[in-house]
């Protein structure tokens, strides 16, 4: 098994109080298996795609990815996960605006030891973003900018791909070819891929669907 979570808790401190947002979720993915993730704003979605990347740690329970229990990590080891093993796609870019566009794909990758020059041109030729590749991302269009993200995410050929809303800031078009392109390159390197997202329709294309409610699975 790729992942499996177990009985995951997480509780935040409000100005009100403890705030239970996990009451032991538990979900396994194997590889090659996407599965998707929805659930009301505030359900603790991205939350639980935190934790399972190693930004974060939960209370209790156990995440175990390849045999090991990112719990158990210090923070060099989960850093070390996030660079080389888990790839983590947001509705938000974070490109990093002084590299141009062929060293913001290169970029993770490179960090991970795991740089690929001719798979990234793979991935770039792939997005259509061989035009782009000498421009710096605020030249570029919000959905070329995601596309970049997504290569970025892609070309240290991550094991387990963690994507929160990834196409949240594209039209439905585009939306639907960056889909199309994610899941044509994830089934390629035979990673899983975990995706929250509210729509309905992109759920509708992976493989299975859990929905979280009040802090668990339903
Ligand atoms: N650092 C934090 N401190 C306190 N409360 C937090 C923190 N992060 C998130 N929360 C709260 O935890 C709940 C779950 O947040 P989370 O972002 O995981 O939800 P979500 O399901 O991803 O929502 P959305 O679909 O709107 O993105 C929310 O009520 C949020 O306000």
């Amino acid at each position: 098994m790729l992942l499996t979570v177990e009985n995951v808790q997480k509780t935040y401190g409000t100005a009100d109080g403890p705030f239970e947002v996990l009451r032991g979720v538990g979900l396994q993915l194997d590889a090659g298996e996407t599965l998707a993730l929805t659930g009301e704003s505030g359900s603790g979605k991205s939350t639980l795609l935190h934790l399972i990347g190693g930004l974060d740690t939960p209370d209790q329970g156990h995440i175990v990815l390849n045999g090991t229990d990112i719990a158990a990590l210090d923070d060099n080891g989960r850093a070390e996960l996030r660079r080389g093993t888990v790839g983590v796609v947001f509705q938000q870019f974070n490109l990093i605006p002084s590299l141009k566009v062929v060293d913001n794909i290169a970029f993770q990758a490179r960090l991970a030891g795991r740089y690929d020059p001719i798979w990234a041109q793979t991935l770039a030729d792939r997005m259509g973003l061989t035009a782009q590749l000498n421009k710096y991302p605020e030249q570029l269009s919000g959905g070329q900018q995601q596309r970049v993200a997504i290569a970025r995410t892609l070309a240290p050929k991550p094991q387990l791909v963690l994507a929160d809303e990834p196409t949240g800031n594209l039209d439905e078009e585009t939306a639907s070819i960056v889909m199309d392109l994610i899941l044509e390159l994830v089934a390629e390197t035979g990673a899983g891929l975990l995706m929250v997202t509210h729509s309905q329709a992109l759920a509708g294309r992976m493989q299975r669907r859990l929905h979280l409610r009040a802090g668990q699975i339903a």
